[in-house]
């Protein structure tokens, strides 16, 4: 890279993300989600663990052949058998990348149970390794934050040695701040032989709310690589979020004379399908993408809005594809608009897609008055997570709510039959979900219940998350209806569904050429 001020973006929302418990992407979903983030100038995908399932594997190699742009990336630890299966899944790219890594600091060396000297070797032999496969090899000192500065330096100047094109400098449990994000990377560009061979990246997590902060102090001292998520998605408080660093870039060019090659305007769309397809929703008051971040409600912020937008608006809502259209849907409103609107939103329909999401828009406009952008998001999620070939599927359902008790009647197709079930609970969710354990019992443990309501008013649309464990499975499921009831027992069923493919793909025997239902 000879263009000293650009910054690569390396997208590890399938990898890093995808860690957050419960945040699990199916196959289909993750590939779209990587045609999505190469489209947008994403230049590295870390798309998966190779040797963590096959399914990781699988993934990995899918998106490796069908990437047109990025860089196809993928993480292994430091041994061949990781090493090996990561190049094989990789190695279908036009550009394909190895990423092997350990823990050097102190703790992290108790885990693997190296002494220093032996970790260094460890380090020579398996990037020497990666780079006999690979002619693009990243090396990461996993907690580098808590690893002492002499070591620090030892390891990354094996590492370069050992063949290491990118070294990453993760702040793995999210400890630093942005003075100690800089100075470390300051101080490896000073003392390294060899550092100015290499790019040096940047991982942060958010343990502290910084991941967005250090990632450009690092930056501001010599990383050159930003290593980040959409939405912040990742293990426990998330990675640095992708839209936060590159808007911060697009915004503050005056004191960060940096460039990247992402198109921001398709930063909302993917933040959309991402919330969608992992089950965790953007949280209202979130920086660039949440609902409320171009939203104005006290008078005076109005005012200056109305008089000049820069006034309360450092960015513009079409920078990050927020498209506003003046057309207003409703159950006047046809096929061609809806196509439209629901393009504006970024969603491509095919024709009969358009007459299936269509018929539900209908009853949904016969049920509420006015329906907003996000009542179609809704639409849209729920179309994606519930189809009408899912072995489980709610046919009928009757809750009688009162001060003396709530009681659930349900009618569900097993594997296409019939069956129902009466029961009461402790409230009408609990009825409901005991009618379903009724009928389809499960040993699956719920692991989270959590219900937004899309828009204002008594008539919004609820969109339900129920998140499932099944023997270390974790699955999420996702509704959107009028009724939060029915949207909790679909969210369920659909969960449920869910675990049962999952079960299947990773039985020992299962022929999944028998499997005939899709989600
Ligand atoms: C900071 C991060 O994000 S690191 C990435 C974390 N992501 C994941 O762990 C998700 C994918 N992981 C998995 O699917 C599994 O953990 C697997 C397949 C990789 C390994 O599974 P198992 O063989 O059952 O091992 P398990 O997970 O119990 O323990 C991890 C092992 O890897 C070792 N290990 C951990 N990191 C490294 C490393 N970088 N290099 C070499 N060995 C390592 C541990 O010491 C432990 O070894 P041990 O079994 O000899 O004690
Ligand atoms: C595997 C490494 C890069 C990681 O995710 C971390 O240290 O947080
Ligand atoms: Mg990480």
């Amino acid at each position: 890279m000879t263009d000293t001020s650009r910054v690569l973006i390396f997208d590890t929302t399938l990898r890093d993300g995808e860690q957050s418990p419960g945040a699990t992407m199916t196959h289909d979903e993750k590939l779209e989600i990587a045609m999505l983030l190469d489209d947008m100038g994403v230049d590295i995908i870390e798309a998966g663990f190779p040797i963590a399932s096959e399914g990781d594997f699988e993934a990995v190699s899918a998106i490796a052949k069908a990437s047109k742009n990025s860089v196809i990336c993928g993480l292994s630890r430091a041994n061949y058998k990781d090493i090996d299966r990561c190049w094989e899944a990789v190695k279908h790219a036009a550009r394909p990348r190895i990423h092997t890594f350990i823990g050097t600091s102190p703790l992290h060396r108790g885990i693997t149970n190296l002494g220093q000297d032996e970790m260094i070797a460890r380090i020579a032999d398996t990037v020497t390794h990666a780079r006999n496969l690979c002619e693009d090899v990243q090396w990461s000192a996993m907690d580098a934050i808590r690893t002492e500065r002499d070591y620090l330096c030892r390891v990354v100047e094996t590492a370069i040695k050992a063949g290491a094109t990118t070294i990453n400098i993760p702040d793995t449990v999210g400890y630093t701040l942005p003075q100690e994000s800089a100075d470390i990377i300051a101080m490896l560009l000073e003392k390294v032989p060899g550092a100015d061979q290499v790019i040096f990246a940047t991982h942060c997590h958010n343990d502290l709310g910084m991941a967005t902060a250090n990632a450009l102090a690092a930056v501001s001292a010599g990383a050159r690589q930003i290593e980040c998520t959409i939405n912040g998605l990742g293990e426990r408080a998330g990675n640095t979020a992708l839209e936060e660093v590159v808007m911060a870039i697009k915004v503050r060019r005056d004191l960060m004379p940096y460039t990247t090659r992402i198109d921001t305007t398709k930063i909302m769309n993917l933040s959309r399908r991402v919330s969608q397809v992992s089950g965790f929703p953007v949280q209202f008051n979130k920086a660039v993408v949440g609902k409320n971040a171009f939203l104005h409600e006290s008078g005076i912020h109005q005012d200056g809005v109305l008089k000049n937008v820069e006034t309360f608006e450092i960015m513009k809502p079409a920078d990050i594809g927020i498209t506003e259209t003046n057309i207003a849907m409703g159950k006047h409103s046809g096929r061609a608009a809806l196509r439209t609107k629901l393009a504006d939103l970024g969603y491509e329909l095919a024709d009969n897609q358009l007459n299936d999401v269509f018929v539900r828009f209908k009853a949904l406009a016969d049920r509420k008055k006015e329906i907003y952008d996000d009542d179609l998001i809704a639409l849209m999620t729920d179309s994606a997570a519930n189809t009408s070939d899912d072995y489980l599927q709610v046919t009928w359902l009757r809750v009688v709510c009162g001060s003396d008790g709530q009681e659930a009647e349900l009618k569900m197709l097993v594997d296409g039959v019939e069956k129902s079930a009466k029961c009461a609970g402790d409230g009408p969710v609990d009825a409901v979900f005991n009618c379903v354990k009724t009928i389809y019992p499960t040993q699956a443990r719920l692991k989270l219940y959590q219900v937004h309501a899309v828009t204002e008013g008594t008539d919004a649309q609820a969109t339900v998350s129920v998140r499932l464990e099944e023997e270390g499975r974790i699955v999420t499921g996702s509704a959107a209806d009028t009724d939060t009831i029915l949207a909790s027992v679909k969210a369920y069923v659909g969960a449920l569904n869910r675990l049962r493919v999952r079960a299947q793909k990773t039985a020992p025997d299962a022929d999944m050429k028998s499997v005939s239902y899709k989600l």
